[in-house]
């Protein structure tokens, strides 16, 4: 279990990050709301020790991640696996190689640079490749790829780390519709398979409330709110999104979603249909 206990972090004046309280039973799919500003990156990077924080403990199974340092901060890294908007290929390196980058927390940074994988980890970059459909492309630069391939190497790439749980920032926010239901898609079903913990930050409603079972919104650094999809009541839209609500609303995601993916529960609950 991941608990983070009244952590706070402040840039100068900003505090992006106000005493939160969360805790995160193993296997969840997660999503973070909220607009712009709001605290949600700062959040991600503060589990993933990208930041450090002011004020408060962040403990995965009785280790609390906030002190560490040198060798055990690499490994919790490399447990906590980070997807970012945008996907942070090496683009001149084979989508394989890309994958390998990441054995880096395990192996260190010289056997990586001078590309010296065993057997089993290239055996295993190539499994991760084709459980998301890209093992043909694994010699291809990782440049030729499209913005949804690239996401899904990424993706890749946090599975050959092994991880505990799988962070991602934004990761559909600079794709389009179709391929952003391919990589959420990719996402729920390690989520379901592998039992693995998954923590988004996603930008629309639609997306959240499709693929996420618990949804966190968060306003000015605070979380304004922790339920189910269908407890995302209009007033509470309105609370995390203040004046942006309405633009938050966007359906490109679900609305085409019928041509590749049926959703196992209707994507807006009838409770939601007023809100929108
Ligand atoms: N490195 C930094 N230096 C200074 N201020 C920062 C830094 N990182 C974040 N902030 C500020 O902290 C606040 C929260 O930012 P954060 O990126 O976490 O929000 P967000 O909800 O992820 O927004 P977005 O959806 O636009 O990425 C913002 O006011 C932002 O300007």
């Amino acid at each position: 279990m991941l608990e983070l206990r009244k952590i706070t972090k402040a840039f100068g004046e900003t505090i992006a990050v106000n005493n939160v309280s969360l805790s995160f039973e193993p296997g969840q799919m997660v999503g973070i709301i909220g607009r712009s500003g709001a605290g949600k990156s700062t959040l991600l990077r503060l589990i993933n020790r990208l930041a450090t924080s002011g004020s408060g403990d962040i403990v995965f199974e009785g280790t609390n991640v906030t002190t560490l340092s040198g060798k055990d901060l690499r490994e919790w890294r490399a447990r906590c696996a980070m997807i970012f908007q945008q996907f942070n290929l090496v683009s001149r390196l084979d989508v394989l190689t890309n994958v390998l980058i990441g054995r880096i927390g395990y192996l260190g940074t010289m056997p990586v640079m001078f590309k010296h994988f065993s057997a089993a980890d290239r055996a295993a970059a190539a499994l991760a490749l084709d459980r998301l459909d890209l093992l043909p492309q694994a010699l291809q630069r990782a440049d030729t790829l499209s913005g949804g391939q690239q996401q899904r190497v990424a993706i890749a790439r946090a599975l050959i780390q092994n991880p505990r749980l799988i962070l991602a920032d934004e990761p559909i926010a600079s794709l389009d519709p179709r391929n952003a239901r391919l990589v959420m898609e990719a996402l729920r079903d390690i989520n379901r398979q592998d039992k693995m913990t998954i923590i988004c930050n996603l930008h629309t409603l639609d997306a959240a409330r499709a693929y996420c079972d618990r949804i966190i919104g968060m306003a000015q650094g605070h979380v304004v709110f922790d339920g189910s999809p269908a407890q995302l009541t209009s007033r509470v839209i309105q609370e995390i999104y203040g004046g942006d609500a309405e633009s938050a609303v966007d359906e490109s995601l679900t609305s085409t979603m019928g041509a590749i993916y049926a959703p196992a529960k209707p994507v807006v609950q009838p409770e939601m249909a007023g809100a929108i």
